[in-house]
């Protein structure tokens, strides 16, 4: 019924997960491991002691230490048990916290190559939603089970004395809990898989409608009541393959139980007519098994828990030494990037074809673009030709599938902004500051200077809390308008000591009186460091050193300003409706 490797995974899983609780709340872990085991002794213990001390002796002749002894061994089970229960509940608080902080450093890690791929991304989804039924219960069902065996074993050893017969059916009961529950961890397996991408959809729908952004948009939209549909949909999906879990849950729950009464009734019978042991015994061999039911009460369902849980759990430890491997792999592969082979060239890419996937036509035919120290070069070309796919296969963010990128910048010398910018809504600091906080944080005088150049010094100054000033409405803060995020972001890119600013469209959403001067800014960034920048606006084009024109993927033009607004050609073509010279009319 089980395969091997189900119950390889089921006891190295078990293995993995006791060492991680002993990693994570050692006190608490050696607590259940000490009470768990003296729960599993006491049913033994009571059909000696009680036998003991009970067989053959009128009952006033105890002393008040064996009455004492007595009420602990028989009395004792309850106590022990609500102990259990509790120190197993805070081991799996403990437990659900830890690998929650794992889960977080997980997505905090992932690289945009990563965050791209569904699988990666499904598989950290799946991590995430069996934290607290799955990663947190997997060492407590481990315990769990190692008592449930231990007090099985010590009570057939005992009972053995009486009546072998009865020892092997109290023993045998517990056999059609675990059989029940490995049906329903079977059950469990085939549906998680299943649910992780659906319940990653009802969760990006749910978090549309909560958070307050997206909220608002919807509402004015009237889409809202359209995504509480759509989200219902998922989770009812979600929802059903859970009820068919539990369907078979309750099914081999009753089975399971009505076999075990019988066992038990089997036991009782050959105690009672067939070995014919004395009262006295026979009330302590009853007590026994009584407490060994309380005591393996849950042990069914443990079984079913680990075994439910242990592919899951194996999953995510491969997971977390996969992302830890790829991490090196990414890092290994950025330092064995060669350098471009003119000293003054920064960045370079030669014949590169990129595809989005295997299947799509290709998004960059053979495409070759330099950018040198000091420069402005900007890209430049229709909607759709390829610019932000040009700008994320030469800054590593996609691999190309032929073709070479050389660069001679490390991880921290290249700044990007993007072309969809996040409005996260922290803090003025923690907006500016977000990218250099493992590094080094920028000091006031920075910070005012960067919001200086992009403009927006004397706005933020007339916020009450200046720099601390609380971005968002839903936190009782302010908002901005389109272009003063646009010119934040900027700042924040700004701010670093990066010898490469890379800028995909940055003054899409400012006014044009504002983008001129933002362009003399950059104008002024360099010769310090180069700056590489998609835009749409002719009339910034001339503070470029360079353009290339993209057309389908494929580079149709590139020069100096000057020489495509003389050539006629796609460049004059694509902005012959714009206004060249904005700036000199002013
Ligand atoms: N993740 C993706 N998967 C598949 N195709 C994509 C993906 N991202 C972009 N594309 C496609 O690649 C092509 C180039 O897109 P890209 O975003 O590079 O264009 P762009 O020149 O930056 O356009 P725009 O001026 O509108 O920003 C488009 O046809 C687009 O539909």
């Amino acid at each position: 019924m089980l395969s091997r490797s189900f119950i390889w995974s089921a006891l190295s899983s078990s293995w993995y997960a006791i060492k991680d609780a002993l990693k994570f709340s050692f006190p608490v872990t050696i607590a259940l491991c000490v009470a768990r085991l003296v729960e599993a002794a006491l049913p033994a213990l009571q059909v000696f002691i009680v036998g003991y001390l009970i067989a053959g002796r009128p009952s006033g002749n105890m002393s008040i230490w064996e009455v004492l002894l007595l009420v602990v061994v028989t009395g004792g089970i309850m106590p022990l048990s609500a102990m259990v229960d509790a120190l197993n509940l805070r081991l799996q608080f403990m437990l659900r916290y830890a690998y929650t902080y794992e889960v977080i450093d997980i997505y905090a890690s992932l690289t945009p190559a990563q965050r791209r791929d569904s699988v990666t991304i499904d598989e950290v989804q799946a991590a995430h939603d069996s934290i607290p039924f799955n990663l947190s219960w997997q060492a407590s069902s481990a315990l769990n089970i190692i008592g449930a065996f231990t007090t099985a074993v010590l009570l057939f050893s005992s009972l053995a004395n009486f009546d072998l017969l009865a020892a092997s059916l109290v023993t045998v009961s517990l056999l059609p809990q675990l059989f029940g529950y490995s049906l329903v961890a079977k059950a469990e397996n085939f549906y998680w898989p299943k649910q992780a991408a659906t319940s990653r959809r009802a969760e990006y729908l749910e978090n549309q409608l909560r958070y307050a952004r997206s909220g608002t948009e919807l509402s004015v939209l009237n889409g809202a009541e359209q995504f509480a549909h759509w989200a219902k949909v998922k989770h009812g999906i979600v929802r059903g393959y859970w009820m068919k879990i539990m369907s078979i849950r309750f099914t081999s729950a009753f089975v399971s139980g009505f076999i075990a009464l019988l066992l038990i009734a089997g036991a009782l019978s050959s105690l009672i007519w067939r070995s014919q042991v004395p009262t006295s015994l026979l009330a302590a061999a009853i007590l026994g098994v009584v407490s060994a039911m309380l005591a393996t009460k849950s042990a069914g369902s443990a079984y079913g828990e680990l075994m439910a849980s242990a592919p899951i759990v194996m999953r995510y430890l491969k997971l977390r030494a996969k992302l830890d491997s790829t991490d090196n792999e990414d890092e290994a592969a950025r330092l064995q990037l060669l350098a471009p082979r003119t000293s003054n060239i920064l960045m370079e890419c030669e014949d590169v074809d990129f595809a989005y996937s295997q299947t799509d036509e290709n998004v960059l035919n053979n495409l070759c673009l330099e950018v040198e120290q000091g420069k402005i070069v900007a890209l430049v070309g229709a909607n759709g030709a390829g610019k932000s796919t040009a700008i994320k296969v030469l800054t590593g963010q996609l691999k190309p599938q032929t073709g070479q990128i050389y660069s001679r910048l490390g991880k921290h010398e290249v700044a990007i902004m993007p072309q969809d910018i996040e409005k996260f809504e922290l803090t003025v600091r923690e907006f500016l500051t977000l990218p250099y906080y493992t590094t080094r944080v920028p000091s006031d005088q920075e910070l005012w200077q960067a919001l200086e150049k992009v403009d927006l010094a004397s706005h933020v100054k007339a916020l009450s809390d200046g720099l601390d000033a609380q971005l968002g409405e839903q936190w009782d803060g302010t908002d901005l308008s389109g272009g003063q995020w646009q010119r934040l972001a900027l700042a924040r890119t700004l701010l670093s000591d990066a010898k490469l600013l890379v800028l995909d469209e940055p003054t899409s959403s400012v006014d044009a009186e504002s983008e001129s001067k933002l362009f003399k800014m950059l104008k002024a960034e360099t010769p310090e460091r180069a700056v590489l920048l998609v835009s749409h606006r002719a009339w910034t084009l001339q503070y470029a050193d360079h353009i290339y024109l993209l057309e389908n993927g494929t580079l149709a033009q590139s020069g100096t300003f000057k020489d495509l607004k003389n050539q006629d050609g796609r460049f004059r073509k694509l902005f012959e409706s714009q206004d060249w010279n904005q700036d000199e009319r002013r």
